[in-house]
C-alpha cells in the first residue's frame, strides 16, 4: 500500500469505529482485524501503519470525530505527511476542501470533563492515555519474587507491592514457562494495591461478587494461602468463563456462582450474613483504563453512568446483606468519575446507618470516604476503592 492508501484506509476504518461507537457495535481491534481480512494485499507494515493512524486519531480525539476523513483532516493539520496524502495519485483520499471540517483534538469529551475530579488536571487526563506499562503478580501460591525475578531478570520491583513486578513494554509473556506454570499473573499494579486494601487473611470467607475472569479472586486466594472460603460469583457466563482454567493454573481452591441479574440472591441465600469479606469490583465506566482502551471515551454517555451507578448501588446493598457483623466490604471501580466512586459510598453510608468507612490502607490519594489512585500519580491504571465495614451490633 502507498502511505497515502494507509490514509484513506485509516479513514474507512475510523468511519466504521464511529458508527459501532454510536451503536455498542464491535471494537476497533476488531474492526481493524476485519478491514484486512478481505484485503490480503496488505502487508505487516501496512497493517501496522493503518492501524497506528486509527489509534493516534481515537487517542487525539475525545469526543468521537463526525467522520473518519473529520479525523484524519485533524491529525494532517500537525503532520505534513498526512496532510500531503490528500489529493496526492494511488489510491489517496480526495484534496481536502476549503470548507471542510476537521476534528478538534480533546483529552476528553466536553461533557464528561464536568463529571470528573477537579484534581484530574490536564497532566493527569493525558497520562490517563499513556502507554500501559506490563505489571506482574507473583502467585504466592505457587512461588516467591526471587524464583520469579530468576525468571523474569528484565523485571523491576514496583513501588509499594511485596509481589509486583514490571517488565519493560513489549515484552511476551503468554510463551514463558513461569507464566505457563501459574507461577505469575499478568496484572495492574492497581488491582493489585485493591486486592491489598482488601486485607484478606487465612481462614476467612470472602465473596469476589463481581469476579469476572477472576484478575483479582486469585490474588485473593494467595493473601489466603489456600485457607478458608473464597466465593467467586459474576452473573455474565462469558466473563467467568476463563476462571477454572486460570484458577487450576495458579493452584487457587475456590467455588463459583453464576447470578441470575436482578435476582442475584437466590443463589446467595446461604451466605446472608457469614461472610468477613465482600469485594465490589463493580462493572463501571472504565474511564480509569482508557491507557487499554481509548475508544471507550466514544462510547460512554451520561445515560450510561446513571446506569451504572444504579448498578453499583445495588450491588453494594447485596454485599451489605452478606457482610456478619464486624466485617468488610470493599468498593472498587476501575473510573475516576465521582458518581460512580465517592458518590456512590457516600451514598451507601446515608442509606447503612450501621456501617462506616473503614481503612483502606495508604495507596494513592483520599477521595471522599476512600482513596484515588491514577497513572501520573501511582503509575496503574485509574481506580476508586474504599473499605467500610459493619458495625458489630448491626449489618
Ligand atoms: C470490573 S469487572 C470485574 C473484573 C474482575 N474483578 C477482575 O479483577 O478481573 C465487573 C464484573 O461485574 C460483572 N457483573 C455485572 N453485573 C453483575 C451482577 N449483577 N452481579 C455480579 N456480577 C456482575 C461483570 O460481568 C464483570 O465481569
Amino acid at each position: 500500500m502507498t502511505p497515502q492508501a494507509r490514509v484513506q484506509a485509516a479513514i474507512e476504518i475510523l468511519d466504521e469505529v464511529v458508527t459501532a461507537a454510536r451503536g455498542n457495535g464491535a471494537a476497533a481491534d476488531t474492526i481493524v482485524a476485519r478491514y484486512f481480512k478481505t484485503r490480503r494485499y496488505a502487508g505487516s507494515k501496512d497493517r501496522r501503519g493503518v492501524r497506528d493512524l486509527v489509534y493516534r486519531a481515537i487517542r487525539t480525539f475525545g469526543e468521537p470525530p463526525a467522520t473518519g476523513r473529520a479525523a484524519m483532516i485533524g491529525l494532517a493539520k500537525d503532520d505534513a505527511d498526512i496532510s500531503a496524502s490528500f489529493g496526492a495519485s494511488g489510491h489517496a483520499p480526495p484534496a481536502i476542501g476549503d470548507s471542510e471540517i476537521a476534528t478538534e483534538p480533546a483529552l476528553v469529551p466536553a461533557w464528561l470533563r464536568k463529571r470528573l475530579p477537579k484534581w484530574l488536571d490536564d497532566a493527569e487526563l493525558a497520562a490517563l492515555l499513556d502507554r500501559a506499562p506490563l505489571d506482574l503478580r507473583v502467585n504466592r501460591l505457587k512461588s516467591d519474587v526471587a524464583t520469579v525475578r530468576e525468571a523474569f531478570r528484565e523485571a523491576e520491583p514496583i513501588a509499594g507491592l511485596a509481589d509486583g513486578l514490571r517488565l519493560p513494554h513489549g515484552t511476551r509473556v503468554d510463551d514463558r514457562a513461569a507464566y505457563q506454570d501459574g507461577l505469575v499473573e499478568i496484572q495492574d499494579a492497581g488491582s493489585q494495591l485493591i486486592v491489598e486494601a482488601c486485607a484478606a487473611k487465612p481462614g476467612e470467607t470472602v465473596v469476589d461478587l463481581c469476579a469476572g475472569a477472576g484478575g483479582k479472586t486469585l490474588a485473593l486466594a494467595a493473601a489466603m494461602n489456600g485457607e478458608g472460603r473464597l466465593i467467586a460469583c459474576d452473573a455474565i457466563r462469558s466473563r467467568f468463563a476463563p476462571l477454572p482454567d486460570r484458577a487450576a493454573r495458579a493452584g487457587a481452591t475456590l467455588e463459583m456462582r453464576l447470578l441470575d441479574m436482578n435476582r442475584e440472591h437466590e443463589a446467595l441465600g446461604d451466605l446472608v450474613g457469614t461472610v468477613d469479606l465482600v469485594l465490589v469490583d463493580a462493572p463501571c465506566s472504565g474511564t480509569g483504563t482508557w491507557r487499554r482502551n481509548p475508544e471507550s471515551r466514544w462510547r460512554i454517555t451520561p445515560a450510561m453512568i446513571r446506569t451504572l451507578a444504579n448498578e453499583q448501588a445495588r450491588l453494594l446493598d447485596i454485599a451489605a446483606s452478606l457482610v456478619k457483623p464486624g466485617g468488610r466490604i470493599v468498593y472498587a471501580v476501575c473510573s475516576l468519575v465521582e458518581e460512580e466512586g465517592p458518590d456512590r459510598v457516600d451514598a451507601f453510608l446515608s442509606r447503612h446507618s450501621g456501617w462506616s468507612p473503614d481503612d483502606a490502607g495508604s495507596a494513592g490519594r483520599p477521595a471522599g470516604a476512600g482513596r484515588v489512585l491514577s497513572p501520573a500519580h501511582d503509575g496503574c491504571d485509574g481506580f476508586f476503592f474504599a473499605a467500610l465495614k459493619a458495625n458489630d451490633a448491626s449489618a
